[in-house]
């Protein structure tokens, strides 16, 4: 996926101003960013489903603005507002879907996949929200996509649930889907994202990897620890450094030692912060 200066307005209303990405084959990204930043507008732009105002994207090789069909049988979708609820059963719509790729998946192991199988039988209209978003799911990678769109799958779910998605993306991408996902979720962005980018009024603010964004791998990090005094703590960008002349001054183990670097969601909310300034 590559996309070049996209720009998008609705009646006056800048929701996308020029935004660069690169997303290369088998990658699971990450987009960041707070409640109308602009992430919907861009995924459902890159999948064909809404047009743009500028800029040159490509998507497997194609415009997303000339989709044909054999383009959108690569892709699959998983949108943010499901549409009306079928008076069908889960299988039946699950089944129902396969009809639309040339190689779908089996519904069955779908199903499964997406912790569905006990509720096969059940009518789609009688799902709680999270059994309904893992339906959309199941939609969304029943056509064995090599591109997923994922705009916050997993808003309404369980822990247990959760995790189990986790699992399922994991798994798809090491099948050699590739990946782009939306989220507000900045530990889920942290263990699924190969990389990502950080939206903040229609602008890219940070792009990198989990671990290195906004210079995060080299910011000082603080050492914690109980002396004889009290508690102390220390400032450094050498935390192994003052590890090791702590253990020597100790003659062992540190009492209460923890070194603390910055979370993802500290760099996040300052990068997010530095934009409303
Ligand atoms: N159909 C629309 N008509 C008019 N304005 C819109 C429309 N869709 C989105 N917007 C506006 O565009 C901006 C970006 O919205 P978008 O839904 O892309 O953000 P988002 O980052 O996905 O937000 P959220 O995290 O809340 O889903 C917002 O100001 C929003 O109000």
């Amino acid at each position: 996926m590559r996309v070049r200066g996209l720009r998008k307005q609705y009646d006056g209303v800048t929701a996308v101003d020029g935004i660069d990405l690169d997303v290369r084959p088998g990658e699971v990204f990450g987009l960041l960013g707070p409640n109308g930043a602009g992430k919907s507008t861009a995924v459902e732009i890159l999948g064909g489903q809404r047009t743009r105002d500028a800029g040159e994207v490509d998507v497997l090789g194609v415009d997303p603005g000339r989709a044909t069909a054999a383009w959108k049988d690569r892709i699959g979708i998983v949108w943010q507002n499901t549409a009306d609820t079928p008076e069908v059963s889960v299988a039946e719509l699950v089944h129902h879907f396969t009809l639309y790729y040339e190689r779908p998946r089996d519904p069955d192991q779908v199903l499964e996949q997406v912790g569905l199988t006990d509720q096969a039988r059940k009518r789609v209209h009688a799902l709680s929200g999270g059994q309904r978003r893992r339906l959309d799911v199941a939609l969304g990678i029943i056509g064995d996509p090599d591109l997923l769109f994922l705009d916050e799958p997993t808003t309404g779910l369980d822990p247990e649930a959760r995790r189990r998605f986790a699992d399922l993306i994991l798994g798809l991408a090491a099948d050699g889907t590739t990946i782009m996902l939306t989220s507000h979720y900045l530990d889920e962005v942290e263990v699924l994202a190969d990389r990502l980018a950080v939206i903040s009024q229609g602008r890219i603010v940070a792009e990198g990897r989990p671990r290195d964004l906004g210079g995060r791998a080299s910011a000082v990090s603080t050492v914690h620890w109980m002396s004889a005094d009290g508690p102390r703590s220390l400032d450094t960008d050498t935390p192994s450094q003052v590890v090791v002349d702590l253990v020597a001054e100790f003659g062992g183990e540190v009492p209460e030692l923890r070194v603390d670097r910055p979370t993802l969601e500290d760099v996040y909310l300052r990068l997010i912060g530095a934009t409303d300034e």
